[in-house]
């Protein structure tokens, strides 16, 4: 099957970790990777991609902390709605892994710990990528 990740260079070294675990899980599979600068530029780069209909699925990686003002949450709305609307819009899967966090702990745990985000997303878009389309 062939995937193509999105994910922001914000936070690298935690959206890093995302990848990594996602492409471990995927292993043996097409894998396309993208980097944008941060979580809110991650919607227009999941439709140019999911709109070529080569993807069977197409994965969002990002971490937006929680900082002082409501920047967070109004990137982290947008972004939710667009990935939404980009899925069935162009009738392909989009997993979103685009993290919402608050603290160090937080955020190590979701990436590189036990709640492997990064995991987690690849075996939703396998699991997406099986179902059967258009009956
Ligand atoms: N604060 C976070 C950002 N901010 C950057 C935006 O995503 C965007 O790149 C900028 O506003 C230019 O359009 N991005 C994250 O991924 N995480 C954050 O915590
Ligand atoms: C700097 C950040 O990661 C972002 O969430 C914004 O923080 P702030 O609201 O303190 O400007």
């Amino acid at each position: 099957m062939r995937f193509a990740i999105v994910a922001s260079s914000y936070h690298k070294e935690y959206c890093d970790a995302l990848v990594s675990a996602a492409e471990a899980e995927l292993q043996g599979h097409d894998l396309t990777l993208c980097r944008v600068p941060g979580s809110f530029e991650i919607p227009l780069q999941v439709k140019r991609l999911a709109r070529t209909g080569q993807y069977n699925a197409v994965l969002a990686f990002g971490v937006v902390w929680q900082g002082e003002t409501a920047h967070a949450q109004e990137i982290l709305r947008a972004v939710t709605d667009a990935l939404m609307r980009i899925s069935l819009e162009e009738d392909v899967p989009v997993i979103h892994e685009v993290l919402s966090v608050k603290t160090e702990a937080e955020a190590w745990e979701r990436t590189s710990g036990t709640l492997s985000r990064g995991k987690e997303g690849a075996r939703a878009a396998l699991a997406v990528a099986e179902l059967p389309n258009g009956i």
